[in-house]
């Protein structure tokens, strides 16, 4: 857990007598004081080393944790672990799994501000968006929770009496790898389908955000799931290596970048495992001159501002129509400078700092090179350093709108990862989409139009996963979640995850005599 070197004390005690003010943590004051692997059920420190690494609050640039990253041992015994626990969780009824993920996600939802708390002190976003996310993260949870009580097979009937039927079984050990972004509701993402289909998981997150699975490893302990069925190991890409690579390992379930993934599935080939992979993307929004401009104007800063725009299915590439271009690209810009931004346990900041320094400069030198291939600068696009000193050495940067953009220019191609949004006008519907389709992402894709035979006409036609009408990264998660090409294949959330995290069996049954050609 992440506390503040004065509330050490409190956190030791039960959860049931410690004061509601533990969520009430403020920037600049907390330090990891627990280690930060699962296993058996518990907390422990790693078995053995492959190096260390150390995790950032980014609102302050502080240390608030440094860690040993797992190696071989570790991820052995963590594997072991899930192992011991697969066999006591698969053989129970889809209804007692259910019982046990309805109590997890009863308390997180409990828990709310202080997982959001952490999740903000380790990941920069704003308190009121990752309160967004643990809401995300518990009605994932409750959603696998019911299909688990639900999971059945079919009955085929067969010439003579005979019959079929197929049973629905899990996999085993799944493994699934976290990005930074959004650390606690990836977990969810991933955990929730893979044990309400009978599986254990071993996860390990990003190495810059460690922190907020324990909460979720502890709730689901707390909630009754054996000992070792959800273990945390920590770690980079060794750990993340040796995880993939193991021979009792079932299933990865991987959520990162487009390189990363490549590795991950060829390791996973090796060993013939089926992969889940949740990847980058450069997606388009598409906006017709017959839009709502008010909604459209908060589209589109949904669909490129939240999380510091590190968001993989951000819509980043801003396609509207010649008509309404001037209209929107002002109010877009004037809305864009009004956004709060600083320390991100606020209520009322909108935007924290980004991950980490490198990312940030990562994501200038983005808007330095748009600038010299010929795009103009609106709003943003530089460092933001607020006025309270302790925020000083944050990663902050103000949201940036581009204009004058080519399709052909780098922050137009290029997963950027921060809060830039590129304009690019059109004017046909059939040019549009060509221009839209014309990347090796697949992610997501967006319209707003207010004709709707023509929204519908031009989603079917647009390569992407996920594609939203008049609105824009809302996640229902009833809804499937998963890329189209380079950004990936399988799907979280929706009732198809259910088919990414367990495996067919089909059973022959001879109700007559065997014949034989013998
Ligand atoms: N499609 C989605 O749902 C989704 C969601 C969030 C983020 N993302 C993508 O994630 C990327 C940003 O996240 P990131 O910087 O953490 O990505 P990343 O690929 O650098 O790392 C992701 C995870 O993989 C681990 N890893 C790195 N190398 C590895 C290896 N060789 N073997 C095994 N594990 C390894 C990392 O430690 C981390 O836990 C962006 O491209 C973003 O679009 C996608
Ligand atoms: C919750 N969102 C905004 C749909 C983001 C999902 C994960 C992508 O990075």
């Amino acid at each position: 857990m992440l506390l503040g070197a004065g509330l050490a004390a409190l956190a030791r005690l039960p959860r049931s007598l410690r004061p509601a003010s533990l969520a009430a943590m403020s920037t600049g004051t907390f330090v990891v004081s627990q280690p930060l692997n699962y296993r058996g059920g518990a907390r422990v420190d790693p078995a053995d080393s492959s190096g260390t690494e150390k995790a950032f609050e980014p609102a302050t640039g502080r240390v608030i944790a440094t860690f040993t990253c797992s190696g071989e041992k570790e991820v052995n015994l963590a594997v072991q672990d899930a192992k011991a626990a697969f066999k006591i969780w698969s053989q129970k009824s889809g209804m007692e799994r259910c019982r046990i993920l309805l109590e997890a996600a009863r308390i997180i939802r409990e828990r709310k501000d202080e997982i959001a708390t952490m999740e903000t002190i380790n990941n920069g976003k704003s308190i009121f968006e990752a309160r967004w996310d643990i809401d995300t993260s518990w009605q994932c949870l409750e959603y696998f929770a019911g299909l688990a009580g639900s999971m059945a097979g079919e009955y085929i009937q067969l010439p003579g009496g005979s019959f079929g039927y197929t049973r629905r079984e899990p996999l085993g050990v799944c493994v699934g790898i976290g990005a930074w972004n959004y650390p606690f509701q990836i977990a969810c993402w991933k955990s929730a389908p893979a044990l309400a289909c009978g599986n254990a998981m071993v996860f390990k997150p990003s190495p810059f955000t460690p922190a907020s699975v324990l909460l979720l490893a502890e709730i689901y302990t707390e909630a009754g799931v054996p000992p070792g069925l959800f273990n945390v190991v920590q770690g980079g890409a060794a750990t993340g290596q040796l995880l993939c690579q193991h021979p009792d390992v079932a299933k990865v379930s991987f959520t990162g970048s487009v390189p990363t993934g490549m590795k991950i599935m060829e390791m996973a080939a090796k060993g013939i495992k089926p992969v889940t992979l949740e990847l980058g993307g450069k997606s388009p929004l598409i906006i017709f001159s017959d839009c709502d401009l008010e909604n459209v104007v908060k589209g589109a800063m949904m669909a490129n501002f939240l999380t510091q725009g590190e968001v993989c299915c951000n819509g980043t590439r801003v396609f509207v129509q010649r008509e309404i271009l001037d209209e929107f690209t002002r109010e877009v810009v004037k809305r864009t400078q009004k956004i709060k931004i600083g320390d991100p346990l606020l209520e009322d900041t909108r935007m924290g700092p980004l991950i980490n320094r490198p990312h940030l400069e990562r994501v200038l030198g983005f808007v330095k090179l748009a600038k010299e291939q010929g795009a103009k600068v609106l709003c943003g696009g530089d460092v933001h350093v607020p006025e309270d000193p302790k925020l000083k050495d944050g990663y902050y940067m103000r949201p940036c709108v581009l204009t004058n953009c080519r399709d052909d220019m780098t922050c137009v191609k290029e997963e950027i990862f921060g809060p830039v949004m590129s304009i690019l006008p059109f004017d046909t519907e059939a040019e549009v989409l060509e221009r839209a389709n014309d990347t090796s992402f697949g992610l997501a894709a967006g319209v707003f139009t207010r004709d709707i035979q023509r929204a519908h006409r031009v989603v079917a036609k647009l390569q992407a996963g996920v594609c939203f009408i008049n609105n824009y990264n809302v996640s229902p998660v009833e809804l499937p979640f998963g890329g189209y090409k380079k950004s990936g294949f399988g799907r979280e959330n929706g009732r198809v995850a259910i088919e990414y995290y367990s495996q067919l069996k089909t059973v022959c049954v001879e109700m007559g005599e065997v014949e034989s050609v013998f």
